[in-house]
């Protein structure tokens, strides 16, 4: 199993519940998509997975280490893409990776190696002497999807990596972190955006801090489009 594990994960702003008893696991290599709208506790769901927030109640297990009990086994197991872009623009694409290798005490020829097969796995090696203020938006996400796996997470988590890129930038993006599931990366991707999903994703449906559905997206969607179900459940309760 392993993977990722989130159990009875509650949370709140003072009186305002962003997150209540959120339950789901995603197993080794897998690629689960976290698809709720606008408000729906994705942002807050990851603050509380990479423990910028303390989660007051609940448990989550990183790779089959307790983010609480253990938490440096468990953040070290952890590769993480923020909604906001952290790249130097004034930087080469090296460059950025080199600072965050050096963050996580790699250097020298190791963290080249590592460098060079992970920009390789995001179509990125030949942009590597670029300055990242000349990269579009697409590439600029990639070279930062090339910096979270410098490490070997097992758990790679995506906090809506398209918002601003064309729909050629996010299909691609979208198939580049498919595809690294088939190296073993467990992958949580949030969006609010149905046409990210894959038929034979996992997807956790979150709106209003509850979860509404969980299981793949074959059997959630039924026999109807995604984007049908999805507005159906959440309009729902709107
Ligand atoms: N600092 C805060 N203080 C009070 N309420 C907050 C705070 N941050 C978020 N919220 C509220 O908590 C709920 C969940 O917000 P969150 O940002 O986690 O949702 P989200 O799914 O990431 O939304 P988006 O897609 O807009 O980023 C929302 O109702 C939001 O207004």
């Amino acid at each position: 199993m392993s993977g990722l594990q989130v159990k009875n994960l509650s949370y709140a702003y003072g009186a305002k519940t962003a997150l209540e008893d959120v339950s789901f696991s995603v197993m080794s290599g897998q690629f689960c998509a976290l698809l709720g709208p606008n408000g729906a506790g994705k942002s807050t769901l990851f603050n509380l997975l990479t423990r910028l927030f303390v989660a007051p109640q609940g448990r989550v297990s990183v790779a089959g280490h307790d983010l609480a009990k253990a938490p440096r086994d468990a953040l070290a197991r952890l590769g993480i893409v923020f909604q906001q872009s952290t790249l130097d623009l004034d930087l080469t694409v090296r460059q950025n990776l080199n600072y965050f290798a050096a963050l996580h005490g790699l250097s020298g020829k190791d963290a080249a190696r590592r460098i060079d097969a992970a920009l390789d796995k995001l179509g990125m090696l030949e942009r590597a002497q670029e300055k990242a203020r000349v990269l579009n938006g697409g590439h600029r996400r990639r070279a930062e999807i090339a910096r979270a796996l410098i490490h070997d997470p097992a758990v790679l988590l995506l906090d809506e990596p398209t918002v601003g890129l064309d729909a050629a930038a996010r299909a691609a993006l979208t198939d580049h972190v498919h595809a690294l599931t088939d190296e073993g990366t467990t992958v949580l991707w949030a969006t609010h955006l149905t046409d990210e999903v894959r038929l034979d994703d996992q997807l956790v449906i979150l709106h209003q801090a509850r979860i509404l559905a969980t299981g793949t997206a074959r059997d959630i969607s039924k026999d109807r489009p995604l984007q049908a179900t999805f507005l159906a459940m959440t309009e729902a309760t709107v």
